[in-house]
Parts: structure tokens; sequence; C-alpha cells
């Protein structure tokens, strides 16, 4: 039998999550009863449905991972959990977690990752509760969570409880006078199993290995060392029999070899130089946790995020899983572009726009009013799980090329014919110093406030802008009413154009200035995006002052 033991502990400062789960350097969780404190609070949280629940746990394989799920499965038999779901060597991707809660109908879920940060022991980790619909915790959970780490007193733990997670199997332990259970799975199996389900692999089978009428489909895909690497190799080599050199950096490795695992232009530089030089159709990769994911065409023909959304709404009925659930409607963040807006009105479909992070799409998914969503910030998904999901969103573009014949460009050039498009660009200004990040805020949300501002107009190029609106977004949730308020400063002009600016709610460190330029062309479909959008760039450096505050002449990163 094995003992409960409490521990006397004090709180610490700054456990608040963020946009998505509480993230911080390695060597901050490393402090003593740091994460023991966020663990015990998070069952806090949940106290009245603990006892005797299940939990689903797991991470995307980072450093830090293996020892923060011993101690999740300690912290759960001391607190009358009655069974955990862990993933084999604790690997689960953030959308497996989803589907596993969804499919066992757990109370839960505790992901491990910091998403796209970079890994190792001076690099971020992250804890995240998913709630019983499999999505991240609503606003006024983490809210709780984080009132209860700044009272925390004690936690409780069984320290000689000793589970291997190397084993698939399950495993019973008996604690005090109690019954706890471990079932170590197959990270990959159940999410295979429900990507089956969702998608037609033998007709994307036949894409991707030729037929007749077509040559092969020559793919390469990046799973930059994180946690997608097997679910990858699983589907796609395995199940859709893909040539085994068409997956790249395939193994999780705790670093992630050094690199930023952010599937974007600037860190998915390599994936995109061999793209564009190499005889491939499709490129594709994906972040460390495996929710985000950028999609790229021969020569590299970028695929942004926003009209990704718009071309997987548009052929949503290429998925099964579509046409055999219906399609209801569409959401996307606010500072994505509204490329998906134009898709909802044409099909006599909701929209709905929400604040940034993907927590905010769960209502309307659990009440039955939304089916595809997505944000600018690389996630893709749909209400198969409530996670953005970088695999399926992969699998949903090789739908429609293989029910369509084009090529990747072929359909964004199609979609642009019939629709327009809203060019879309994002400047990230990393790891600034906070303080006068904090202040460029608060002096252009006073300025643009400010009575006077609207109906104000700026010139640069050749290009005028009268302001029609500018505000601080805030978003009152249809079905419960809750409210998100300063969600990021927007500026909207007469002409449609969009200047929006945010601070990352994803750092560990310091500040991360987002800015997102959009403008609408109903014809001039096949200009590049920066050359268009230069002028309202100017623009929006202009207003904002942001070159001044942050000592920044250019991007980190430019999307
Ligand atoms: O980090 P992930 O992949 O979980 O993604 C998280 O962060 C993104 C960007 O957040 P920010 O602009 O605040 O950095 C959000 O769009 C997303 O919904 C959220 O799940
Ligand atoms: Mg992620």
């Amino acid at each position: 039998m094995l003992n409960v033991v409490t521990v006397n502990t004090n709180p610490y400062e700054g456990q608040k999550p963020g946009t998505s789960g509480l993230r911080k350097k390695v060597k901050v969780f490393l402090q003593e009863n740091y994460t023991e404190n966020f663990i015990q609070s998070i069952l806090d949280a949940n106290k009245d449905s603990i006892a005797g629940s299940t939990l689903v746990v797991g991470g995307d394989g980072r450093y830090l991972v293996k020892e923060v799920v011993d101690k999740i499965i300690k912290i759960c038999a001391a607190n009358g959990v009655a069974k955990l779901l862990v993933g084999q060597n604790g690997i689960l991707s953030t959308p497996a977690v989803s589907c596993i809660i969804r499919k066992y109908k757990t109370l839960g879920g505790i992901v491990l990752t910091a998403s796209h940060n970079p890994g190792g022991i001076n690099n971020d980790f992250g804890i995240k509760f998913n709630c019983s619909n499999g999505g991240p915790a609503p606003d006024n959970t983490t809210n709780e969570i984080y009132s209860l780490t700044t009272r925390i007193k004690q936690y409780k733990i069984v320290p000689d409880l000793v589970c291997a997670v190397n084993e698939i199997g399950t495993q019973t332990f008996t604690v005090e006078d109690r019954q706890f259970v471990v079932e170590v799975i197959d990270p990959v199996k159940d999410y295979v199993d429900y990507m089956k389900e969702i998608f037609d692999f033998p007709k994307i089978k036949t894409l991707i290995q030729g037929s007749e009428q077509r040559a092969p489909f020559k793919m390469l895909i990046d799973c930059m060392s994180g946690v997608t690497g097997p679910y990858v190799k699983r589907i796609f080599i395995s199940e859709l029999g893909a040539p085994e050199d068409n997956v790249i950096r395939a193994t999780p490795l705790e670093d992630f070899g050094g690199a930023h695992p952010d599937p974007n232009l600037t860190y998915a530089a390599d994936l995109v130089t061999a793209v564009k030089n190499g005889d491939y159709d499709f490129g594709a990769a994906f972040d460390g946790d495996g929710d985000r994911n950028m999609i790229i065409g021969r020569d590299a023909f970028f695929v942004s995020p926003s009209d990704s959304l718009a071309v997987l709404a548009e052929n949503a009925l290429c998925v099964p899983y579509f046409s055999k659930h219906g399609v209801r409607g569409f959401a996307r963040s606010m500072p994505t572009a509204a490329a998906v807006d134009r898709v909802a009105a044409k099909h006599g479909k909701e929209m709905f726009e929400v604040p940034t992070g993907w927590k905010y799409f769960g209502n309307l998914m659990d009440a039955g009013r939304l089916s595809l969503c997505g944000e600018e910030s690389f996630g893709t998904g749909s209400d198969h799980v409530r996670e953005k999901d970088g695999v399926w969103a992969a699998l949903a573009w090789l739908s429609v090329l293989a029910a369509s014949g084009r090529s990747v460009q072929g359909t964004l050039e199609a979609h642009w014919a019939q629709y327009g498009r809203n060019y879309f660009t994002r400047y990230d200004y990393e790891e600034c110093a906070s303080d006068p990040c904090n202040e460029m805020m608060q002096a252009l949300e006073k300025k643009i406030t400010a009575p006077g501002f609207v109906g104000s107009s700026y010139s640069s190029g050749n290009k005028t802008y009268v302001v029609k609106l500018a505000d601080n977004f805030s978003y009152m949730d249809p079905i419960d009413k809750s409210v998100a308020m300063k969600q990021g400063l927007r500026i909207i002009f007469e002409d449609g154009s969009r200047i929006v600016l945010r601070l990352s709610g994803t750092g560990s460190s310091g500040a991360t200035v987002r800015l997102y330029i959009d403008s609408y062309e109903a014809t001039d479909v096949r200009g590049d995006a920066q050359e268009m959008l230069r002028p309202l760039i100017e623009v929006a450096l202009d207003i904002s002052q942001l070159r001044q505050y942050t000592r920044r002449d250019a991007p980190t990163v430019i999307t």
C-alpha cells in the first residue's frame, strides 16, 4: 500500500495561464514546488469532480515532459483521481489529447507543451488543462486555477509510486484504501483511427501513389523534431504509402534539434528552400505539439493561414466527415483576414469572429454552430476535436487536391478568381523589452479611441485611408455570454483594410509584438502581399510609433 504525503508549500507569483496554458522557462518550472503547486491548483479547480475521475496526460516530448508526467501521476494518485491515460513515454500531440479526452469521455487532460517555443534546459516548458469537451479550459477556469496558485498552502503527493511510462499496458496501484490505475497507451492509435473515419484514406493514397491518369504526388513533410513525427510516419508512410523520404525531422527531440519548432516562413525556411529547389507538389510543417500547420505548394507557393481556412471551408464536402455530419458555421480569430467570411456569406453559413485563442471556438462547436475555424497563427481545425490540428489540416488539403486534381497554387487562384483576395501579412517583433511595449499599447489605445480619430485620414504611397472604426476588441461569447475584453487594438478603414496590434500571449519572457495588416482586392489578386500592403504597413508603423518604442527597425518574423 502506498501512502499520501501532504507537503507544505508557498505560492509563486505569475502562475497565470496565457493564451494557451502556463508557459515559462524550464528553469522557472524547476524551482522547488513550482510545478507541484500548479498541478495541485489544476486539480483543486476541479475539486467537485476530481475524486474517481479519469484524466489524459501527455506532451510534445520536450525537455521536462517525462519528469512532469511522473509528478502528475503521483499528485493525481494522492488527490483521488481513479485513472490516468498516459501516452507512452509521455508523448501525445495536443490534438491527440483532445481526441482521447472526447473518445473516452474523461474529465479532461493535462497537456505538457510550450507549443512552437524552443525546448531544452534553457528554453520553454508549459502546462495546460483541457476540459471534458477536449478543448483548452475557458477563461473562468484558468482564472480559478490562477487564483488558487496565489493562495496554495499544501499539495498532496504519493512519493513512492513508481510507474513505468515506457511500457504500454495497465498498471494498478493501491493508494491508501483506493485503487489507482495508470493505463499507458499507444500515443498514435486513437488519433490515426479517427483520421481514418474522417478522411477517405484510399482516395488520398491514390493521389499520393499516382494512377494511370496521374503521376505520383510528391510531398515533403517537416515535423520539425516535434511530436508529430510518429503520427506522420504512421499516417503518411504506413497508411497512405508515401515514400519514407517524404518525411523529415520525424523523431521527437527534447530540444527540437536546437530549432524553433514554429511552422512559418522563417523557422521552417529549410522546408521552403527544399520545396523550392526540389520536385515537390506539396510541403507541410507542424509545430512542436502538432496543432499548427503551414502548407506550401510547388515552388514553395505559400498558402496564408487565412486563405487556407477559406479554401477548406469552400471545399469542406471533399472531406467525408463533413458530408456525413453537415457543415455548420465558420469562425476565425479577429486578427485573421476575412477570406472565410466571404465563403460563409456565399453559402449562407453563420460566421463568428472571436479573440485569439482556440479556447474561444469551443462553446460554439459544443453548441453545434461551428464546423470549421482557423487563425492566422497557422491554426486550422474543425469540430472533430477541440484543438487546432496540424496533421488534420494537411489531410484536409490533400482531400481537396485529390478531389479537384488542381495544384495548391491552382486551388488558390481559382478561389481568388471567385471571391477576390484578402491580402494579409503579420510582422512579429519577438522578445522586446516589456515596459516600452506596454507603454506603446497604452498610448496607441488612447490615440485611437480619442474623439476625432474616427474620420481622420492617413496617406502613404498613392493611397489614402480614412478611419471608420477603432477600438480595443472585446467579445461576448454567444453561448454563455462571458465577455473577453482588451483582445487587441484594431483600426478599420473605410475600404475595409485593417491594422491590428496586440501583444502575444504565448511567450515566456519579454514581449512579442504582433502587427497584422490586411486589405481586400476584388480583381487584383496576383500581387505580392508585401508589396500590396506596403503603404498600409507604413501607416501602421507611423500611427503606433512601433519602431521608436521597440527600437527595432525590422520584424523578427514576417508571415
Ligand atoms: O501556441 P499554440 O500553438 O497553442 O497556439 C496558441 O497561440 C496562438 C497565438 O497566440 P499569441 O499570438 O498570443 O502568441 C493562438 O492563436 C492559438 O489559438 C493558441 O492556441
Ligand atoms: Mg502549438
